[in-house]
């Protein structure tokens, strides 16, 4: 069998380790021939493909971003994905002898793996992303560097806002959950963690950073880029959209900051951490993670499991079917945030 391997959407800190871990039980255990598309659908339109053996994946579990490299273009060309996209990519799938995709990615990815398979080009999933916001999997590769990073972040933030007794404010990503800032913000002990599932007043957040004051201590707020203050329509959000119609978040933290430091009277800052928390080398549990999810994935292709993604369920990688995962955000549970918010202040 050969087996096409494609990531797209945002790079995660685990993707090499999930390819090494895929090639070496495709390869070397199931005799698969398996091949790379460069930059995702990029690589697929324009027939950019190398070949996946074992030399080729030597050494790479340690290493950030992805050798493949990745990027959100569109598998369909008209980008209306009807038939005649879809017969466009039966075309080449057929020109270049692919039997079967394996794809990386987040929810948009897994989609696409659903939609393919349902037109009976088989995919299978290998869900990624630092945000943890796809459901049918308990935790996505990626997520707990970003959270170390983040951690690592908060603790250098306290030492200097300690010193000048500020308050600093510190902006993770997340898109639309706040899962990196709940597991941040709990690693790090921050008095205020702030997340899109649940908008607080600025009233309310303010009262936490000055009982902070009002014991002696400097605050550390929190705050994931999707968050927004109760009653405010939208997201903050830097030059609209990105050059894929996605709205580029960001920029909350400095929105926050004044509106502290104004009503509270305590000198504040903000930091945006931004895609530092995206780079560098995966942490073990994002390698060990990755790499069962890539054995897992090269199995189900054996088992002609298509249309289904390799999910973390427990302590345990299972097949769930596409449908459960996508189409809706995994997001932060009430029962999770007032758990965290009970000690905020
Ligand atoms: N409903 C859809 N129909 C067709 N293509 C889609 C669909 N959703 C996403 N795609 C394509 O899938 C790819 C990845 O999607 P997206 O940019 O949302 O990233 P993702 O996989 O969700 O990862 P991330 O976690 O970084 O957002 C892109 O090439 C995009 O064009
Ligand atoms: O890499 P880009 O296109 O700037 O996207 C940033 C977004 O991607 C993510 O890193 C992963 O989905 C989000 O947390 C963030 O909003
Ligand atoms: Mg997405």
């Amino acid at each position: 069998m050969r087996i096409g391997v494609l990531c797209s959407g945002g790079d995660s800190p685990g993707m090499n380790a999930a390819i090494r871990g895929a090639v070496l039980r495709g390869v070397e255990v199931h005799g698969f021939e398996m091949v790379g598309f460069m930059d995702g659908w990029r690589g697929f339109h324009e027939d950019d493909r190398v070949p996946l053996d074992r030399a080729a994946v030597r050494g790479i579990s340690p290493l950030g971003g992805v050798i493949l490299g990745t990027s959100r273009v569109q598998p369909f060309l008209s980008g209306r994905g009807d038939e005649a996209d879809i017969q466009a990519i039966r075309d080449r799938v057929e020109e270049y002898g692919v039997d079967a995709f394996l794809l990386i990615g987040g929810n948009g990815t897994q989609t696409v793996a659903q939609l393919l398979t349902e037109h009976g080009i088989p995919a299978i999933g290998l869900p990624k992303t630092i945000d943890n916001d796809l459901s049918g999997t308990d935790y996505t590769f990626g997520f707990d560097t970003a959270v170390s990073i983040a951690s690592e972040a908060i603790d250098r933030l306290r030492t200097t806002g300690d010193s000048h007794r500020r308050c600093m404010v510190l902006e993770v990503m997340g898109r639309d959950v706040g899962w990196i800032a709940l597991h941040a913000g709990m690693a790090g002990g921050a008095q205020v963690t702030l997340v899109p599932e649940f908008p607080e007043s600025i009233e309310q957040i303010s009262e936490w950073v000055l009982s902070v004051r009002d014991r002696g201590r400097s605050s550390l707020v929190v705050v994931a880029e999707g968050f927004r203050l109760a009653g405010d329509e939208a997201q903050t959000t830097r030059d609209g959209l990105d050059g894929f119609g996605r709205k580029r978040l960001g920029g909350v933290a400095e929105v926050l900051a004044p509106l502290i430091e104004q009503r509270t009277g305590i000198e504040t800052r903000a930091t945006v951490l931004g895609h530092v928390q995206r780079g560098g080398s995966p942490t073990a549990f994002d390698r060990v993670l990755a790499t069962r999810t890539g054995i897992a994935a090269a199995d189900a292709a054996e088992a002609g499991q298509w249309g289904t993604m390799a999910g973390l369920r427990g302590d345990r990688i299972a097949m769930v079917p596409l449908a459960e995962a996508v189409g809706h955000l995994k997001t932060v549970p009430e029962a999770r945030y007032e758990e965290a918010r009970l000690n905020f202040g």
